[in-house]
């Protein structure tokens, strides 16, 4: 095993601000210069905001919760939820549209394949009640007749085919050989497909949303499935599986590890760029040259033991003397 690869949601504090910033372009661009890694976002959004603002990058994009994907160098997405039958959108639309007329300030995001409403700019008590009928609804009518999951997001609904969903885009990702286009036309492969040699030995996976939860249980599977067939380990002893939900510690998520707030994700992805040191990383202190924070109790402790010890050496030096 020689690759790496990294899995990234869209996270932010403020959706509306998913906009890289610069550092981390700069840290992102640095992780994909190494042929080593391979770099996804795998995102809700559509294509068109995921390529304004990824699309001249090395890396490989997602988009609509899984409907869509570009593989890294490729220009041209592949609609993966092509085959489908799609006449689920009429009917959710019509739901969709009777909840923005009772919900004033909430609107439909119609996108190629998923729908999504929102209730952000909602009064957020009647914006979560109508959302818990809207979903109710939903379930007991369209999900009932097509093969459509229902899926509550951050102050919203969307709705999609059930087959394509984040999870499904990250087990492409792990069981396709590194350095192999993307087979989009066919289900994406098994392990025994796939040489060991060629499977990733590092994969970094973050998000903050629900919808993230797939793309976390589908590496617990994978690493699951690993650990009964015994395969090789990397030099750590272990299979280098890390989801990381992005959030309160409160938050509940399947992921195994969890960051704060989006600023520590980028202290984590500055860490493995080298962008950011340990030092930096953990709140940065000025040593004293005995290693303790300068001013802190044990330093100042720290120097009048040692003044103490010299005293002692000196008057001991000078009892001899005499
Ligand atoms: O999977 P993600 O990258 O987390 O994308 C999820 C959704 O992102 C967008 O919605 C989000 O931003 C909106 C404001 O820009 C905000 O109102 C909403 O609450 C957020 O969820 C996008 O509009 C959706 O289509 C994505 O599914």
């Amino acid at each position: 095993m020689g690759e790496k690869k990294l899995m990234l949601g869209m996270i932010t504090l403020n959706p509306a601000a998913a906009i890289p910033s610069s550092r981390l372009n700069k840290i992102l661009d640095a992780l994909a210069a190494d042929p080593k890694n391979q770099i996804w976002v795998i995102s809700g959004r559509d294509q068109a905001f995921l390529d304004k603002w990824l699309g001249s990058k090395n890396i490989g994009l997602s988009a609509e919760h899984g409907c869509f994907m570009k593989d890294v160098g490729e220009k041209k997405w592949a609609n993966l939820a092509a085959a489908f039958d799609m006449s689920w959108q009429v009917k959710v639309d019509e739901v969709f549209h009777r909840y923005t007329e009772k919900t004033p300030g909430s609107n439909i995001e119609r996108k190629k394949v998923a729908l999504t409403w929102h209730y952000r700019r909602a009064d957020p008590e009647l914006g979560s009640f109508q959302a818990e009928h809207c979903i109710k609804e939903l379930k007991e009518s369209v999900a009932k007749e097509y093969d459509v999951e229902i899926m509550s997001g951050k102050a919203n609904i969307e709705v999609r085919p059930r087959f394509v969903n984040k999870g499904e885009i990250v087990k492409r990702l792990v069981l396709n050989p590194h350095g192999a286009k993307q087979d989009t036309h066919s289900v994406h492969k098994t392990r025994d497909d796939v040489p060991i040699d060629q499977l990733p030995d590092f994969m970094m996976c973050l998000g903050d949303d629900m919808t993230d939860e797939d793309m976390f249980r589908s590496l617990k599977e994978i690493e699951a499935e690993w650990h009964l067939k015994d395969l090789p380990k990397n030099k750590f002893g272990s299979y280098g599986v890390y989801p990381i939900a992005v959030g309160p510690a409160s938050k509940q998520t399947i992921a195994t590890s969890h960051l704060n707030e989006p600023a520590q994700v980028l202290e984590t992805l500055g860490l493995l760029t080298g962008h950011v040191s340990l030092f930096e990383s953990a709140g940065s202190v000025d040593l004293d040259d005995r290693g303790h924070i300068t001013n802190s109790e044990s330093s100042e402790r720290s120097k009048s033991a040692i003044k103490a010890a010299s005293l002692k050496r000196d008057a001991s030096l000078n009892s001899t003397k005499r």
